[in-house]
């Protein structure tokens, strides 16, 4: 199977799927893509020898990335760290075959505007005494999609935003790659 990665950021989960992924008869990352110039995960791609493109949120809207998806063939869609809606007809193209990964336990901490730093402060300000990783399917609401994995890490009242943070993208790094594989 083909993949995509989507990512707007750093990268470091596109960085473990790739790895996971580099001697794999199941599936092969064909594609890094993203909505900004400057993300360090392009720079990650390169150094797996990924192809890599940039596009703007007017390209998205257009179908200029679902042109490109089909043009490379590409069977799944991998949303990690991308922060730009995607657009209905783009997740109709890709039914049941476009995940995301969201910093929280959903249906807690999801939707518009919530993420990266936002969620883990909620978490925080909230007391909860644990936080976690959900890996969904994409449908047209935020973090509505299909809950397909979950998995937990606690909270202790002395951990910080960012102590949260490194709880939760140990767990993402762990599973995500995974649960991927499990997929296809
Ligand atoms: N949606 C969220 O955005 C972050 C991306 O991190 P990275 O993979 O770019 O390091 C991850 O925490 C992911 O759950």
């Amino acid at each position: 199977k083909r993949l995509a990665i989507l990512a707007s950021g750093s990268g470091s989960n596109a960085e473990k799927i790739m790895e996971h992924f580099k001697n794999s008869e199941k599936g092969q990352i064909a594609l890094v893509a993203s909505n900004k110039a400057e993300a360090f995960v392009l720079e990650r791609a390169k150094k797996f020898n990924v192809s890599s493109f940039t596009f703007s949120k007017k390209e998205l809207e257009e179908g200029f990335l679902l042109e490109k998806l089909k043009t490379e063939k590409i069977d799944w869609v991998i949303l990690a760290g991308f922060l730009l809606k995607i657009p209905a007809e783009l997740i109709r193209a890709f039914p049941d075959r476009m995940v995301n990964i969201h910093p929280a336990l959903l249906p807690k901490y999801g939707g518009k505007g919530m993420y990266g730093a936002h969620v883990h402060e909620a978490v925080k300000a909230a007391g909860d005494s644990e936080t976690g990783i959900t890996i969904h399917l994409v449908n047209e609401n935020y973090d509505e999609g299909k809950i397909i994995f979950q998995a937990a890490t606690p909270v202790n009242p002395d951990d910080s935003p960012e102590d949260i943070a490194t709880k939760v993208h140990a767990l993402e790094h762990r599973y995500f790659p995974e649960v991927i594989d499990s997929l296809l």
